[in-house]
This record gives structure tokens, C-alpha cells and sequence, in this order.
């Protein structure tokens, strides 16, 4: 990677142009700005306007946001080839033209993007706009970091470049994207909503949950999924702003493919690693909220204590614990979970804390982890077999790893559940539960409907 010193965005341009001509190959150029304050929300919906997909990112307690508009560069296969993808970002940062002076996490050029939860399922027509491993650079980035934003504008430059038409097509669209002098659309009316299979879906808990009894597995994660369909196409902005008010101790996320989008607000951190501090969450269990701040209480207390769902958490706790124990030190992972409320329901959780160790990098970690006894179970492969051969859907990227890494090894990734595939005028809901061995389908259809609110609930249902 070669840091630049401060330079105006005109010069930047010409010396990428120069070195696509000298190199007889494209040339990443990435350089970072801090710009007035910007509305992400905006944001998004004006990057609608710009050629290319979108993606959006934030941690709204800690007031971190990512807005990407368009691909300057994207890495994609079939398949979970870590390595590959991991190989090609640092060949791609190796040689690119970098001016970022402010060096703020999630600004200059960052990788975002996710995995499908099972290469290995057969694919279904409704993921079909989705790779396995999808990753891109977006050409305009909006980070808003500690209450300050700034625009990375990452660009391939090509030896036919002209510098100066470069300069006013990234200065007109500047002006599209940070343009406040627009209102958000309302988000979608629904005209129908189905639960799909929800018999099929029950029956296929009870046989897990058979299977489990007779000791061939400790859990398995089951999914299903909701259809609804709107009176007119859905636009995703104000879902997105709406998740962002809604939904508090969650990532939001969203990955567009032209015509579909991907998005959610989830309460699992997969893993984050800042500074090669390394953080990762066990989250399993599951209760509603309570109307009163006491029957909120008692709830929680029981959950804390309940059996089915602390061996449902303990699960996870022990394979994150291996997983994480192979690539990291001075790991610390508290003896007992605690009460971690959401809007619409509270989980059990345990947070994870340790150091990555030399030579390690955020892919390592995921593919350790992924995925976790909270999305796919225990043992990992009798689980997933399991869920490849009898889940009646296709999970495509939900219950997967999504996120984004930056050029200094920062990165953080979370688990895609509580999210929807939204297409056109139709979306599909997932949700999913952990079975154990004292499972019932009644109860873990009930659970699996409580999951469905967060989406549900901004999608106008
Ligand atoms: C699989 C989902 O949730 C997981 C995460 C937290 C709690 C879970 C549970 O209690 O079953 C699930 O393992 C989902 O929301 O679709
Ligand atoms: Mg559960």
C-alpha cells in the first residue's frame, strides 16, 4: 500500500491514471475526506441514484456508521474460500494508492461484505442474485465515526482515465450523495403474509429433537421463513432508519444485489477485532420482554435460570471457547451468562474477550466460528447434515457471517439473523431456534415467531 502525503484529489487522480498506464493494469486509488455531517439514512437513499450496489453498517449506541454507494472493486465465488478472498483483499491493498490521513476505523478502503450459511445446501431461485463469499469495495463510503464524517472515494483507475473527467464525475456525484434537501418515502404496506410450511416445519422439530433424545446430536438450529408481499415495490431507506430507532443492542446491515436487498438488525457480534483485540459474543436462549418492568424482571430471572435454555447457551459457550482458543491468548469469557433485553424479546449472553495471535487474521477467527451452535448446533457437521437434508428452505445469507475490514486488520462481522430478503414488492423473513432435548414444537414455533418482529414490525406488519 502506498500512504500518500496530503494532495488535492485532482493530483491523486493523475498519479493513479499514470500508474495503470506504467503498471499496464488497474489502479485501486483511495482517499479519504472528513465532510460536514451527513445524515446516513440520506445517504442510502441518495446512493440509490449512483451506479452500483449498496451496502449500510451501524452500531447506533456507539454512533458508528458505514454507507456505501456503488463498486469500485468486487471479489466474489462459490463456495467459502477464505483464503481466496483473504489473498486477493491484500493483493488488491498491497497495490493501492492510499490517502487517508485521519486512519479513523472503517475509512480508506474496506472490504464489506458476507458468506451464504451453507455452500454445501442446494440453492434455491430466491438467493440467486447472491454469491457464497461476496465482498466489494464501494466507490463511495460514508463513515461516521465519534461523531465525525467522512467520504472515502475508492476508485479503479484504467490507463485510458481521464483525470479530470474522473474529478468532476466523483464531484457531481458528492453532491447527489450528501444532498439534505430530501425527505425519506414511506416504508411498505403489506397485502399478504405467509408462514411457510409451519406443519412441515414442526414436525421436522420433533424429529430433531427425536434424534437428539436418542443421543445423535445435542442441538440443532431450525429455520423458517415468512413471506409478505407489498401494494408497491418496497424502498429500503426508511426500513432501515426505522430498524435504527426500533431496534437498540443491534448491528444493522444491509447488502443490495441490483434488484434485492439483504438486511437486518441483529443482536450477534460473530467477532470484531480492533487493534488485534479480539471480541465475539455467545447468544442463545431466548424469552419475551415482560409489559412491566417487574413481569420484565421475573422473566429474565427465569430465563437466567431455566435448564433447556442455559444447555441451548452452554453449547455455544464451548465451542467458541475451542474455536477461539486455537488462534488467540489471554482469552476471558465469564463463568455465567447474563439478560440481554432487546426490544421485542431478551436473550442469554456471554461476551468473549482475548488477544489474536501473531499471524492470525479476521478470517481465520470466522472460519472457526462459523457457524456457531446458535445458527447451526452440535457437533457442527451431524447438525448441519441434518439441516441440509430436512430444512425445507434455503437459508442463502441469512444466519451467515456479514460485515466489513478495513486496511489496517480492523474488522467486525456479525451473524445475519433477525433479517429479510426484500425483492421488489415481495421480502422473505427468517427465523430460526435452537433444539435441544427438551424441545417442543409448540414452544419453539412461538419462540421463531417472536423473532420475526424486529423485520416484521418496520416492514409495516
Ligand atoms: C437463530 C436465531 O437466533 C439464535 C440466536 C439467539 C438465540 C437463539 C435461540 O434461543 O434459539 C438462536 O440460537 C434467529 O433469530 O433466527
Ligand atoms: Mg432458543
Amino acid at each position: 500500500m502506498i500512504q500518500t502525503d496530503v494532495k488535492s484529489l485532482t493530483d491523486v487522480l493523475r498519479d493513479a491514471v499514470e500508474s495503470a498506464k506504467d503498471k499496464q493494469a488497474p489502479q485501486l486509488l483511495s482517499y479519504t475526506k472528513e465532510i460536514e455531517n451527513v445524515d446516513p439514512f440520506l445517504f442510502f437513499h441518495q446512493a440509490n441514484q449512483i451506479e452500483g450496489d449498496r451496502v449500510f453498517w451501524s452500531r447506533s449506541e456507539e454512533n458508528f456508521y458505514l454507507v456505501g454507494a456503488g463498486d469500485a472493486y468486487s471479489i466474489a465465488s462459490e463456495g467459502h474460500h477464505f483464503n481466496d478472498i483473504e489473498r486477493k483483499w491484500t493483493s488488491l491493498l498491497s497495490n493501492a494508492i492510499v490517502q487517508n490521513i485521519h486512519r479513523a476505523p472503517g475509512t480508506g478502503p474496506i472490504a464489506f461484505g458476507g458468506f451464504s450459511f451453507d455452500p454445501k445446501k442446494d440453492k434455491k431461485t430466491l438467493w440467486k442474485n447472491f454469491s457464497d463469499s461476496q465482498f466489494r469495495v464501494p466507490a463511495y463510503l460514508l463513515t461516521i465515526v465519534h461523531n465525525r464524517s467522512f467520504l472515502t472515494v475508492n476508485i479503479v483507475a484504467r490507463k485510458e482515465d481521464h483525470p479530470e473527467q474522473l474529478h468532476y464525475e466523483i464531484e457531481t456525484n458528492k453532491v447527489l450523495l450528501t444532498n439534505s434537501d430530501v425527505t425519506l418515502p414511506d416504508g411498505p404496506t403489506i397485502e399478504l403474509k405467509t408462514e411457510i410450511g409451519s406443519d412441515c416445519w414442526k414436525e421436522t422439530v420433533k424429529n430433531a429433537t427425536d434424534l437428539i433424545q436418542k443421543g445423535f446430536a445435542n442441538k440443532i438450529v431450525l429455520a423458517r421463513e415468512m413471506r409478505l408481499s407489498f401494494k408497491n415495490r418496497a424502498v429500503v431507506s426508511p426500513v432501515l432508519k426505522q430498524l435504527s430507532e426500533t431496534q437498540s443492542n443491534s448491528y444493522i446491515f444491509a447488502f443490495e444485489n441490483g434488484p434485492d436487498c439483504f438486511l437486518g438488525a441483529t443482536p450477534e457480534r460473530l467477532v470484531r477485532i480492533e487493534d488485534r483485540q479480539l471480541f465475539s459474543t455467545c447468544l442463545a436462549g431466548t424469552a419475551p420482554r415482560g409489559k412491566t418492568k417487574e413481569e420484565d424482571e421475573r422473566i429474565g430471572f427465569e430465563l437466567l435460570h431455566d435448564e433447556k435454555n442455559r444447555a441451548e447457551h452452554e453449547f455455544v459457550v464451548k465451542m467458541i471457547r475451542e474455536a477461539v482458543a486455537a488462534c488467540c491468548e489471554a482469552i476471558d469469557i465469564p463463568e455465567k451468562p447474563r439478560v440481554y433485553p432487546l426490544r421485542n424479546l431478551q436473550h442469554l449472553h456471554t461476551p468473549v474477550r482475548a488477544q489474536l495471535k501473531e499471524g492470525y487474521s479476521i478470517f481465520d477467527v470466522i472460519q472457526r466460528l462459523h457457524p456457531t451452535p446458535a445458527l447451526g448446533g452440535l457437533p457442527r457437521d451431524t447438525s448441519l447434515a441434518f439441516i441440509r437434508a430436512e430444512e425445507q428452505m434455503d437459508r442463502g445469507w441469512y444466519g451467515a457471517p456479514i460485515g466489513w475490514m478495513d486496511a489496517n486488520d480492523n474488522g467486525e462481522f456479525a451473524v445475519a439473523i433477525r433479517s429479510a430478503l426484500i425483492q421488489g414488492k415481495e421480502a422473505t423473513l427468517f427465523s430460526g431456534c435452537g433444539v435441544v432435548k427438551d424441545s417442543t414444537p409448540e414452544a419453539e414455533y412461538q419462540e421463531t415467531a417472536i423473532k420475526f418482529t424486529p423485520m416484521l414490525s418496520v416492514l409495516g406488519g
